[in-house]
């Protein structure tokens, strides 16, 4: 069961910029696929479009190959997740997952049943007789899923659901909704503006700027092979350099990368490097020159080390060295080094996103 969105736009004030901008994509079959994209660039109401919370002012929504455009929501087959729990206060987990089976007019004996089902789904059974108040977060998310997924939805829709819980539950429920995914199948939209989430979690990434799609496409393809300077600088934690084409080669500040075939002698350029494609190399004592750069700062982060460099020419780059490869280094804060860039993405003219 696909959804294909074509040439959708919202706009809530007249004259404004629209919220969302002649939107198209597919979100395939059973996949799960990711709305990304920072603050404001449109996901939410991306989402509450296809869902039927909201009506397009243009375009078209289809589900499963039906057009569902001006299909009220209770009609579309969807379960919805929102960052806030929105589980009903006063009624037990078991009520909880009850309540749109009840509402939907279900035989109670099966309303029991697919509650059950529910909890053993999202391993809460032991759970199903407490309050939303004695939950912990990141339960009462699973809860929440479990409520959406009650209704045997065709879509799930999942707004920043795990937007509101810290880091490391955020992490923990990333590789859960990964296996809930694969027992149950259910083809899914997630909105998150957290490029690694997304990376990790779906089969399919639709970058959103400002209400339109910058790239959609696999994750490996949208990080390795950005379409344009906004996925570059918004997927992968680069550093942008500027420079110009010399001898087939681009030189940026005082490093030098692959310019691409169509670049004329003397074009300007600019260089998206990634932190983990610099290598670092201490010249020997003397032997610096003057191409080396400076290590500005230095920060252990759990298996790697963030080195922040300052070029010759006052530009910095963010480098990220595994520990073991940093401590054969054995530099320190101030020393001189070489970087070699193993790999970046270099766009043709000047920088401007
Ligand atoms: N109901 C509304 N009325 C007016 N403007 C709105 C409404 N909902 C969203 N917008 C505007 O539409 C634009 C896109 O908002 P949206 O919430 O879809 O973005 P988002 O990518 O989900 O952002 P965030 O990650 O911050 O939630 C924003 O400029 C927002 O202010």
């Amino acid at each position: 069961m696909s959804v294909v969105v074509e040439h959708l736009t919202k706009q809530f004030t007249q004259g404004g910029t629209p919220a969302v901008s002649d939107v198209s994509f597919h979100a395939p079959s059973g996949a799960i696929t990711t709305l990304l994209g920072p603050s404001g660039a449109g996901k939410s109401t991306l989402l509450r479009l296809i869902a039927g919370l909201e009506l397009p002012d243009s375009g078209r929504v289809s589900i499963a190959g039906v057009d569902c455009t001006h299909v009220p929501v209770q009609q579309r087959g969807i379960g919805v997740v929102f960052q806030s729990y929105a589980l009903f206060k006063h009624m037990t987990v078991r009520q909880n997952l009850a309540f749109g089976l009840e509402t939907r007019k279900l035989p109670k004996r099966e309303i029991e049943a697919r509650v059950d089902e529910m909890l053993q789904l999202v391993q809460l059974e032991e759970l199903g007789g407490r309050y939303p108040g004695q939950l912990s977060g990141g339960q009462r998310q699973r809860v929440a899923f479990a409520r959406a997924l009650a209704i045997r939805p065709q879509l799930l829709l999942l707004d920043e659901p795990f937007g509101a819980l810290d880091s490391r539950v955020r992490v923990e429920l990333r590789e859960w909704l990964q296996s809930l995914h694969e027992r149950t199948g259910v083809t899914t939209l997630l909105v998150t503006h957290d490029q690694e989430e997304a990376l990790e979690i779906s089969q399919h990434v639709v970058v959103l700027s400002d209400g339109r799609v910058a790239q959609a496409g696999p994750p490996e393809d949208i990080y390795d092979r950005p379409a344009t300077p906004f996925v570059a600088s918004f997927v992968g934690g680069t550093s942008v350099l500027r420079g110009r084409v010399h001898s087939g080669r681009a030189e940026v500040g005082t490093l030098v990368v692959e310019a691409p075939q169509s670049a004329q002698e003397g074009e300007a350029v600019h260089a998206f490097i990634r932190p983990h494609d610099v290598k670092l190399v201490k010249p020997a004592q003397g032997q610096e020159g003057p191409t080396a750069s400076r290590v500005e700062r230095l920060k252990p982060v759990g298996g790697y080390v963030k080195v922040l460099l300052k070029l010759p020419t006052g530009e910095s780059v963010s480098v990220e060295v595994p520990r073991a490869e940093f401590d054969n280094l054995g530099v320190v804060e101030g020393d001189s080094v070489h970087a070699d860039v193993r790999m970046a993405k270099v766009f043709l003219g000047d920088y401007s996103i």
